[in-house]
């Protein structure tokens, strides 16, 4: 759907957004300043890869075909599953960690399993890779072409495709500057092509500290009521880049790509999977479309209490220093946390554009097929009991109805 270019009159203006950010700018927001501390250590082993902010100018992003890799996988994953020495998930519903797998040696096949891993399990983790930052990009470029972030630092060798997350003793978080929930995010939301099977290694961190969770968005869709679930079929909602871009220039930095608002459906089906997610984020969903502000307002909360409160979507990853992440952007949100101070954390983020996102009706009418809820259809394959009577969910929901 295209941009959508003005706020509604009751949002601030940019001009006020960016004079209540001035005094914020000051301290540490690792949201909306990113990072920009630097122990001036050039001695640093991965010197060359700490933040910098060169001001180059970019274009808007213009609409580009992805099909996704995941689609031409076998669905039993042998390739990638045969040279794992373990597969072990790490909650129900989301997360998965493989064990024995040297990234570097990859076929094209075991690629493509690997994206459909992440679509069916959302995040999928691996310990002890030597896999650097050029074939981190070669694997992420074999999913899809590679977004070049407007706001975040790359490294100082200048490749731009890089996201880096950077901090050190340098500058201490002021937990009084962000709140805990807007950090929850899908990344960049707003593009009209939001990223898909993403991947963040960490190549220096703390000993114990600086864990993320990932939350699954098919989890939260499958919680909730029939009725429910067809009303947020219906909705679309606007995804703004607008207090990143500000946040960025009220801490001094330059934006390499003017922002923009973007809207998408609030429940999205996977091309893969086929399998229902809720798709908005505390961190750039601003509206529903079309909704009294009241209604919105209460919606959007209820979605981002549940997705940044309830642990039954949520998977915590502890990092070691070469681990790496892999995750669908289309499917979950994710958060960082700041309780490693004085210690460093360097992490490298490789992140592939996915298609635009497609709502259910598109889905159905595009490919013939009834999109899915993912957990119902695991409980049928298991030949659980799972059938509605229309008035609500059956017990094996876990509901009190
Ligand atoms: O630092 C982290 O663990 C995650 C940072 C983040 O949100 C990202 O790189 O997309
Ligand atoms: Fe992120």
């Amino acid at each position: 759907m295209a941009p959508v270019a003005t706020h509604e009159n009751s949002e601030p203006t940019q001009a006020e957004r960016i004079e209540a950010l001035k005094n914020e700018a000051q301290v540490f927001n690792p949201f909306y300043s990113p990072s920009i501390g630097d122990d001036g250590d050039d001695k640093y082993e991965f010197a060359q890869f700490k933040p910098s902010f060169p001001k180059l100018s970019w274009e808007p992003l213009k609409e580009i075909e992805v099909i996704d890799r995941g689609l031409a996988a076998d669905p039993t994953k042998k390739s990638l599953f045969s040279a794992a020495q373990k597969v072990r998930h790490l909650t129900p519903a989301i997360g998965t960690e493989l064990l024995g797998i040297d990234l570097r040696q990859l076929s094209n096949a075991q690629k493509d399993e690997l994206a459909l891993l992440v679509a069916e399990r959302g995040v999928v983790f691996f310990r002890d890779q030597e896999l650097d930052i050029h074939g981190q990009l070669d694997l992420a470029r074999h999913w899809g072409p590679l977004h070049k972030h407007a706001t975040t630092p790359i490294p100082r060798n200048g490749l731009e495709e890089v996201h880096v997350v950077y901090n050190d003793s340098s500058r201490r978080p002021d937990p009084a500057s962000f709140s805990k929930l807007e950090l929850w995010h899908t990344d960049v939301s707003y593009e009209i092509q939001p990223p898909s099977t993403t991947s963040l290694k960490v190549i220096t961190g703390p000993d114990v500290g600086g864990d993320t969770s990932w939350s699954s968005g098919y989890a939260l869709y499958s919680s909730f009521s029939p009725g429910f679930q067809k009303y947020l079929e219906g909705l679309s909602a606007v995804h703004s880049a607008v207090a990143q871009a500000d946040g960025a220039r009220a801490a001094g930095l330059h934006v390499r790509r003017e922002p923009i608002e973007t809207i998408h459906p609030v429940v999205r089906v996977h091309p893969v999977t086929g399998w229902k997610s809720i798709y908005v984020n505390p961190g750039f969903t601003r509206r529903i479309v079309g909704l009294p502000k009241a209604e919105s307002d209460a919606i959007l909360s209820l979605l981002f209490h549940q997705i940044s409160e309830n642990p039954d979507f949520q998977v915590r990853f502890k990092w070691e220093k070469n681990s790496i992440a892999f995750w669908d952007n289309r499917i979950v949100t994710h958060s960082a946390t700041f309780d490693f101070w004085p210690a460093t954390r360097h992490a490298l983020r490789a992140t592939p554009h996915g298609e635009k996102p497609t709502s259910v009706a598109d889905y159905e009418k595009q490919t013939g097929k009834v999109a899915k809820d993912r957990q119902l259809e695991i409980w049928r394959q298991q030949g659980l009991d799972v059938s509605t009577d229309g008035a609500g969910p059956t017990k094996a929901r876990g509901y009190n109805d």
